[in-house]
């Protein structure tokens, strides 16, 4: 199975044009408070200009029905990424209002093979990130690798995809390839003074293909 690459926290015209040329996936957009965070109008007209990628990805943390229904409304969006503290119950109202297919953010804890197996009935996928300071996404952070090959087994018994996120540059992405992962999601790694870098993309993407 080849690993599925996820690029997130796209913020611009100029990330969006770089973006779109690479392996990506999965490109995905921040639609909550953060730095990264894109105005709905700006994305679409990036799309218009440069295309759609094979999926895209809007990520949400603890929005309502009525905000993910109004980017929605401008975005053509292909999957919510739920990044925040939403139950079980939010997520079979999310989908079943959006119809659209659901990935759950779970932060990486000493809990996190019973969540993936609660979240993992009502997603299409789960994201593991990092947790820190507070702070559920765009950590920068990776959380020890060792668990990822109980995870992916977790999420294959469910028959769901299985990502990691936090902290994964080219300098470490081989050591997390070894575990098997079904995706990753990067961010922060493929970024050079808060714009993704195109070097640091062919290098990651390298590393991925040898
Ligand atoms: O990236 C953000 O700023 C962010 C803010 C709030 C919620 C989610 C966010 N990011 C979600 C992602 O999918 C990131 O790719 C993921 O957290 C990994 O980020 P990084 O550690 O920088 O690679």
């Amino acid at each position: 199975m080849t690993v599925q690459i996820k690029y997130c926290g796209c913020q611009s015209e100029e990330d969006y044009k770089l973006l779109i040329e690479t392996k990506a996936d999965l490109i995905g957009f921040i639609f909550a408070e953060s730095r990264r965070e894109v105005d709905p109008k700006n994305v679409n007209s990036w799309i218009e200009k440069y295309g759609k990628p094979k999926k895209l990805v809007g990520v949400f943390q603890n929005a309502t029905l009525q905000k993910i229904k109004d980017v929605m409304n401008t975005v053509p969006i292909d999957i919510i990424q739920c990044h925040g503290t939403e139950s079980i119950h939010q997520l079979k109202e999310i989908r079943n209002h959006c119809n659209k297919e659901i990935y759950k953010a779970l932060p990486f804890g000493e809990n996190i093979i019973e969540d993936i197996t609660a979240y993992g009935k009502v997603s299409d996928a789960i994201i593991i990130d990092s947790v820190s300071q507070g702070r559920f996404g765009g950590t920068g952070i990776p959380f020890s690798w060792k668990e990822v090959p109980n995870m992916m087994k977790t999420a294959e018994r469910l028959g769901i995809l299985c990502f990691i996120a936090g902290g994964i540059k080219p300098e470490n992405v081989s050591e997390l390839l070894r575990q098997h992962p079904h995706g990753i999601d990067l961010s922060g790694g493929i970024e050079e003074n808060g714009k993704k870098n195109v070097q640091k993309i062919e290098t990651l993407e390298r590393m991925i293909m040898s």
